[in-house]
């Protein structure tokens, strides 16, 4: 085995990794993971390889349907699987993974009991919460780890702060996480898109209603992050006494913006805890 420098790791590191399931999230991470060659060798395997049938050319990216030619080649596996689908996959790979594995699942509402009952309690189980942004390195990524997995956590938060941020949190928290971080992708886009839609009302064409809307979106995300401050400091910034901030903040308000963002995460909480228990 030869020691290969992974050049945004800046250390030497060998990182064999593999993706099981290459969706939505898992062909995700796999840009990521390509566009900052953070690995000695990528396994990406699916039953349906279209989604990263591109990469196969590149340098030690392989392209697979063997879940277990993937498993035998890596070091690092990760399960990028739904749910309903992740029991059978662990259960048909269980006879070849070894202690050495670092096993990594993005699964919503698989918790890493759940794999050690089908893996065993010995091995390192590591619960990684990334969202979509991953293909472009800018991911809030939660992270979470059974017992056996603890040591490599900083391992996790090595390769997934190259993909953007991450944060290790308690396992009891990871639901909570992925409405936010994961989920919250979504809800992110559809305050954009109505922005949008209020924009094209106000006059703009759709293409320039969508930049704006984008661009003070970034705006906004960028002064929390710059300034460090809260955001109705922010607010505070903006709204002109009597002007027309303050009179459309409140409007919002009166026709219940907050509260349908806080009931629309409880609700997608109480569901991902019903998944859980399926
Ligand atoms: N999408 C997101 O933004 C996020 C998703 N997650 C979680 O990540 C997981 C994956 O989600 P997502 O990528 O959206 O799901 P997808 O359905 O897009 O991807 C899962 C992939 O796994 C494949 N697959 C199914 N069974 C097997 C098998 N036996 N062997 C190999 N591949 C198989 C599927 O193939 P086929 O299409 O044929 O079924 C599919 O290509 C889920 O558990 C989800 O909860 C977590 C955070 C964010
Ligand atoms: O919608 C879902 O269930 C998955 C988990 C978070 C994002 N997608």
């Amino acid at each position: 085995m030869t020691l290969v420098v992974t050049p945004k790791l800046n250390k030497i590191e060998i990182m064999k990794i593999a993706i099981i399931g290459t969706g939505n999230l898992g062909s995700s991470i796999a840009k990521g993971l390509i566009k900052n060659e953070s690995f000695t060798s990528l396994y990406l395997s699916d039953r349906n390889t279209k989604a990263v049938k591109n990469f196969e050319s590149l340098d030690n990216v392989f392209v697979t349907n063997d879940n277990a030619l993937a498993v035998e080649q890596s070091d690092i596996i990760l399960f990028a699987l739904q749910p309903k689908h992740i029991d059978g996959v662990l259960e048909s790979v269980k006879p070849i993974i070894t202690n050495d594995h670092i096993i990594m699942s993005v699964a919503a509402g698989v918790d890493t009991v759940r794999i050690e009952n089908i893996l065993g309690a010995d091995k390192k189980i590591i619960r990684i919460m990334p969202n979509t942004a991953i293909s472009i390195g800018k991911s809030m990524t939660c992270i979470a780890a059974n017992a056996a997995g603890q040591d490599k956590v900083p391992l996790a938060e090595d390769i997934f702060n190259q993909l953007g941020t991450t944060m290790v949190i308690p396992e009891d928290l990871v639901q909570a996480a992925t409405v936010i971080c994961a989920s919250g992708i979504a809800f992110w886009m559809r305050l954009v898109r109505a922005t949008t839609q209020g924009a094209i009302q106000l006059g703009f064409e759709a293409e320039e209603a969508h930049e704006l809307a984008v661009q003070t979106c970034f705006g906004s995300a960028s002064l929390l992050i710059e300034s460090g401050r809260h955001p109705e400091q922010e607010i505070d910034r903006v709204t002109t006494p009597s002007g027309c901030t303050i009179e459309g903040l409140n409007e919002m308000e009166h026709q219940g913006l907050s509260s349908a963002l806080i009931q629309g995460i409880v609700a997608s909480f109480e569901k991902i805890n019903q998944l859980k228990k399926n």
